[in-house]
C-alpha cells in the first residue's frame, strides 16, 4: 500500500510552518517531510509529531548558505569540515524526531571553473564525504540518501542523472547509503520512469512525486502517476512517497487526486 507523506516545505503553505503538521494530519497524511528542521528546537518538532500522530520520514542535512544560493555541501571541495558538522547536526535531529533517513544534498559545481576538472574534484569529495556520512549514520541506525535533481530548476547541481547516482552508490559501497528517487526530476532529466524504478528499485530509500513540468499536483501534466503507483505496488515498495509539489491553489482542495486513488481519506 502506497503511504503518502506531506512535504511541509511545499504543501500547506496557507499556514505557518508549525501549523502545517496539524493541517497535514487533518488531511489524512500519516508522514511528513520537509527541507530543514534547524530553525526549531528538535523537542518542539518532536512534540508536534507526537500531538498530531505523524511520522517524520525525511529531512535534509544543513545545506550551507541556502539564502546565498548554496544547495548542499556533500561534493564541495574544501568544505569537508563543515560537511562533517552538518552530518552530526542532522543525526542529532534524526534521533530526537525518530527519523530513519536524511538527505545529503550534493551541492553546485562552480559556474566559472573548468567543468571537467571541477567535476573530478567534486566527485572525489562526494565519495569520501558520503562514505563518512553513511558510516556515522549507521552508528545510530539511520540511512543517508542522495537525490538527482534536475538542472533546469537547480542549474549546476552536481548530481543530476539517475545513472550517476547509481554509480556513486556503488563506488561508496555502504549499505545504508540509498537513492532518493524523485520522479519529477527523473522525468525531466532521464524519462523512462517505470524502467528506472524497476532497475534501481533495490537502491531506493525514498520516493517523491510532482506533476511535470509545472511541479503542481501529480494529476496535472505529462506523468501518469496511477501507473507508477501500480509499479511500486508490484515491486512491493514499503517506503514512503513524499508529495513534494507546489499546489496550484489551495493545498487541501488540490488533494482530490489522492482521495480518488484511495490513498487519502475522503
Ligand atoms: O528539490 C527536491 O526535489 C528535494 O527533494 C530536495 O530535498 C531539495 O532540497
Ligand atoms: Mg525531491
Amino acid at each position: 500500500m502506497i503511504r503518502l507523506a506531506a512535504n511541509l516545505s511545499m504543501l500547506f503553505n496557507e499556514h505557518d510552518f508549525l501549523d502545517r503538521f496539524a493541517a497535514a494530519s487533518q488531511a489524512g497524511f500519516r508522514g511528513v517531510e520537509y527541507l530543514f528542521p534547524y530553525a526549531y528546537a528538535p523537542d518542539t518538532l518532536g512534540e508536534l509529531l507526537a500531538e498530531t500522530g505523524l511520522e517524520q520520514v525525511l529531512f535534509n542535512l544543513p545545506p550551507g548558505d541556502w539564502e546565498a544560493g548554496e544547495r548542499g555541501l556533500a561534493s564541495l571541495p574544501g568544505r569537508e569540515a563543515e560537511f562533517r558538522d552538518s552530518v552530526a547536526e542532522a543525526l542529532r535531529y534524526a534521533q530526537v524526531l525518530d527519523c530513519p533517513r536524511v538527505h545529503a544534498m550534493a551541492g553546485l559545481l562552480p559556474a566559472d571553473a573548468d567543468q571537467h576538472e571541477a567535476r573530478a574534484a567534486h566527485h572525489a569529495t562526494y565519495i569520501e564525504n558520503l562514505r563518512f556520512a553513511a558510516r556515522e549514520a549507521a552508528k545510530v541506525g539511520r540511512e543517508v540518501l542522495i537525490e538527482p535533481i534536475n538542472t533546469r530548476d537547480m542549474p549546476g547541481f552536481f548530481l543530476s542523472r539517475q545513472a550517476q547516482a547509481m554509480a556513486v552508490l556503488e563506488e561508496v559501497g555502504e549499505p545504508n547509503l540509498r537513492l532518493q528517487f524523485d520522479l519529477y526530476h527523473c522525468q525531466i532529466m532521464d524519462g523512462d520512469l517505470i524502467r528506472h524504478l524497476e532497475q534501481q528499485f533495490a537502491a531506493i530509500g525514498h520516493v517523491q512525486i510532482a506533476g511535470v513540468p509545472e511541479r503542481h499536483e501529480p494529476d496535472v501534466g505529462e506523468v501518469h502517476y496511477p501507473a507508477l503507483f501500480e509499479c511500486l505496488e508490484a515491486l512491493s515498495y514499503e517506503g514512503w512517497v513524499g508529495c513534494e509539489y507546489r499546489p496550484a491553489a489551495d493545498t487541501r482542495q488540490g488533494l482530490g487526486w489522492g482521495r480518488d486513488l484511495g490513498l487519502l481519506p475522503g
